[in-house]
């Protein structure tokens, strides 16, 4: 197998929404839960997706981790390295995506390295280095109340800059406008005065695809699915890869109980768990408890069982900004989240023993800490279900056939729980 896309991405979540993405755009893709044992049979593709769970983990650790997911890669022939960061450019002042990025630089020795978290489809563009979140700044959208990360300022100039040994420069709209070539001679020139990393503007499809263009050509890139979507257009329409219809299709039916947890706290989270309360039994997790350690997994797992035989259940333990605050505040970010974390392992883990096939994570964390816990190698990509979050089949793994769906915390519309269930029979 020789690779024409390596992909490593900081999150599940965001690896199942590149590998929707570069799916749809025509490439055999396969997604892979860190980095593949030898022995893991992938089938022949054009691009594999890395998932690592690095984000909010240490820089040391995460720099490590993404160090070997390169190796990997690029010894299965991937010329170009793209590391998917998500498209609200969640991290803090301490990384990861400075450390990782300076890193894998200095690894495939690029001069500059182009930076972009614009997603359109999913309402994140970049003008002037600045990141909006549908029509607000990112400073203003509800990222600046993340559990783990928020978002205060929107300049991704200044973000970067904070994060890297590098200075980081801007690629601006009038010059991604103008062309790849504009492109092209702007990078040489940041690259010309020692710039080792630009922002550069995206607004619509067509600035991924001119910086895809760009990209493709050099040996790493940075961002969300946006300019995964500018490189896989940019290898198909320069003929590196010849296009393959999106699989989408259903594929076998695994049947069976079905279920959704969501750790995520978003507001878009927010919003379709109090959809999906006409649609479907929900159990709200008592976080204190889970800190406390009085046997909620448990409770949720009694609450579960007689529930399944009749229909789909959604376990969660999301709550508003006041309340992640407030809970935070007792008992430390760090261990509320990880606590948290684990215990939908837990309840994931005992589902699937008791015989849910069907499972649907909202959040990237939480979906992290549920997948590890399932010991699934990878996925295969199916139907979209919503912007970036496609159903995913197991692959590999001793789980059985699965099928999967990790939504990112901000994606879907509000009745994502039953449209994810529609597809995933
Ligand atoms: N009630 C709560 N109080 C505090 N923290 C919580 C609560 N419920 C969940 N969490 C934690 O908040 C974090 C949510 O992060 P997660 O990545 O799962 O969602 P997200 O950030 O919305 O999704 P994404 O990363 O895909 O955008 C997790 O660490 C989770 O354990
Ligand atoms: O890019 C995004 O917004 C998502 O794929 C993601 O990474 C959320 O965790």
């Amino acid at each position: 197998m020789t690779l024409a896309l390596g992909c490593i991405a900081d999150d599940y979540t965001g690896a199942s929404d590149l590998a929707n993405t570069l799916t749809r755009a025509g490439l055999r893709t396969v997604q892979t839960i860190g980095v593949p044992a030898d022995d893991l049979a992938l089938p022949e593709v054009d691009a594999v997706v890395v998932s690592l769970k690095s984000r909010s983990i240490g820089a040391g650790l995460a720099v490590s981790r993404s160090r070997a997911a390169e190796t990997w890669l690029r010894s299965r022939g991937a010329g170009h390295v793209l590391f998917k960061i998500c498209s609200t450019f969640d991290s803090t002042d301490v990384g990861n995506i400075g450390p990782v990025m300076d890193a894998l630089r200095a690894d495939c020795g690029e001069a500059a390295v182009l930076v972009t978290p614009a997603f359109p489809e999913t309402g994140r563009t970049v003008y002037q280095g600045n990141l909006f979140v549908g029509a607000v700044p990112l400073n203003e959208s509800s990222l600046k109340d993340h559990p783990l990360n928020p978002m205060r300022d929107s300049n991704l100039v200044r973000v970067l800059a904070r994060q890297s040994r590098t200075q980081i420069g801007l690629v601006d709209l009038a010059t991604v406008t103008r062309g790849a070539d504009a492109v092209r001679a702007r990078v040489a020139e940041l690259a010309g005065k020692g710039i080792g990393a630009a922002i550069i503007d995206a607004v619509f499809d067509r600035d991924l695809e001119t910086i895809g263009l760009v990209a493709a050509q050099h040996r790493l890139s940075v961002g969300a699915s946006g300019i995964g979507l500018g490189l896989a257009r940019a290898l198909v329409s320069t003929g590196k890869i010849k296009s393959t219809a999106a699989s989408g299709g259903p594929g076998a039916a695994v049947g069976g109980p079905a279920a959704c947890l969501a750790g995520s706290c978003s507001q878009a989270t927010l919003h379709q768990i109090a959809s999906a309360e006409r649609a479907m039994p929900v159990l709200h997790l008592d976080p204190d408890r889970i800190l406390t350690g009085v046997g909620e997994a448990q409770r949720a797992l009694d609450w579960a069982s007689p529930r399944l035989a009749e229909g789909p259940v959604l376990i969660a333990s999301s709550a508003t900004p006041d309340q992640v605050a407030a809970l935070q505040a007792r008992h430390g970010r760090d261990a509320a989240g990880h606590a948290i974390e684990q215990t939908m392992a837990d309840i994931a883990e005992n589902l699937v023993k008791s015989g849910v096939r069907r499972l649907v994570v909202a959040g990237g964390e939480t979906s992290g800490a549920v997948v590890d816990r399932l010991r699934i190698p990878g996925f295969l990509v199916g139907a979209e279900i919503a912007a970036g979050v496609p159903v995913l089949r197991a692959v590999g793994g001793t789980s059985g056939d699965m099928l999967l769906a990790l939504k990112s915390g901000n994606f879907g519309g509000p009745e994502f729980f039953s449209d994810a269930l529609g597809l995933m029979r």
